[in-house]
């Protein structure tokens, strides 16, 4: 049995006190609520540690938004994979359309962060979608296939997250048969990269998800989750999904 899996990226928001808060709201739920979906949180590398040590012995996962491929060196400002599992991250968010676009991230290297990911036990929430130019001249799925060839590795562990970019923060959330249309052709495609094993890897829909559209969402087949981006910071929203996704739980 399994439900959606749910994953909160904050991006670039949570001071200390914002952190607290959000988690001490989860972790008020996780204590009135049992066998809820798998819920995994994603702050910003200030807040690891932090939440790290709240959500010690709850059902939460803990997630980082980006890695280096390296394990250490000579590269200021960056995150290594091997520094993530150190402090107990189990997921890493790579290849956010937000980071391929402000940080130039090509899929060689969202492939190789994510191969550095695996490496070191991380389980790697690889994002692929296209730009609202894309979708208009229908060249959507001609994208999500080339992202898909090249920011996977040969052995692929972990999950992949279809955001369209139109859809991320904007309040349009794609309609049920656009995601629907793209999770088969993303399945289709993972099946042909990997065979059987490529039935098993969860896809994750992102994109303005909410307490108001995740009922349609979830419900979309073969659908394994949701990356949450603003409702993931708004906790009495983000358990909404949390508590909705129980209607869910397919065998
Ligand atoms: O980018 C996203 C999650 O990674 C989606 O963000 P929003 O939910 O704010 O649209």
């Amino acid at each position: 049995m399994s439900s959606p899996i749910i994953i909160g990226n904050w991006k670039m928001n949570g001071l200390t006190q914002e952190a607290k808060h959000i988690v001490s709201t989860l972790l008020t739920y996780a204590t009135n609520h049992h066998n809820f979906a798998k819920t995994v949180v994603c702050p910003p590398f200030t807040q690891l540690q932090l939440v790290k040590e709240m959500i010690e012995s709850s059902p939460f996962g803990l997630g980082a938004q980006d890695c280096h491929f390296e394990d250490k060196g000579a590269h200021t400002g960056d995150i290594s994979p091997a520094m993530l599992q150190d402090i107990g991250v189990k997921y890493v968010v790579l290849g956010h359309s937000e980071r391929r676009k402000d940080h130039q991230e090509s899929d060689q290297l969202v492939l190789k962060k994510t191969i550095a990911a695996q490496n070191k036990g991380l389980l790697p929430v690889v994002c692929i979608g296209e730009t609202k130019q894309e979708r208009e001249t229908n060249q959507q799925e001609k994208i999500v296939e080339a992202q898909l060839k090249g920011s996977l590795p040969q052995n692929f562990n972990g999950l992949v997250a279809y955001e369209p970019i139109w859809a991320i923060g904007t309040g349009l959330t794609a309609n049920n048969d656009q995601i629907s249309e793209m999770i088969q052709f993303i399945r289709k495609k993972l099946v042909a990269q990997y065979g059987e094993n490529g039935k098993k890897i969860s896809i994750l829909y992102g994109g303005s998800v909410k307490p108001g559209n995740v009922r349609d969402i979830y419900a979309t087949p073969e659908l394994g989750g949701v990356l949450v981006g603003g409702v993931s910071i708004v906790p009495d929203d983000f358990i909404k999904l949390i508590d909705i996704a129980q209607e869910f739980i397919r065998s």
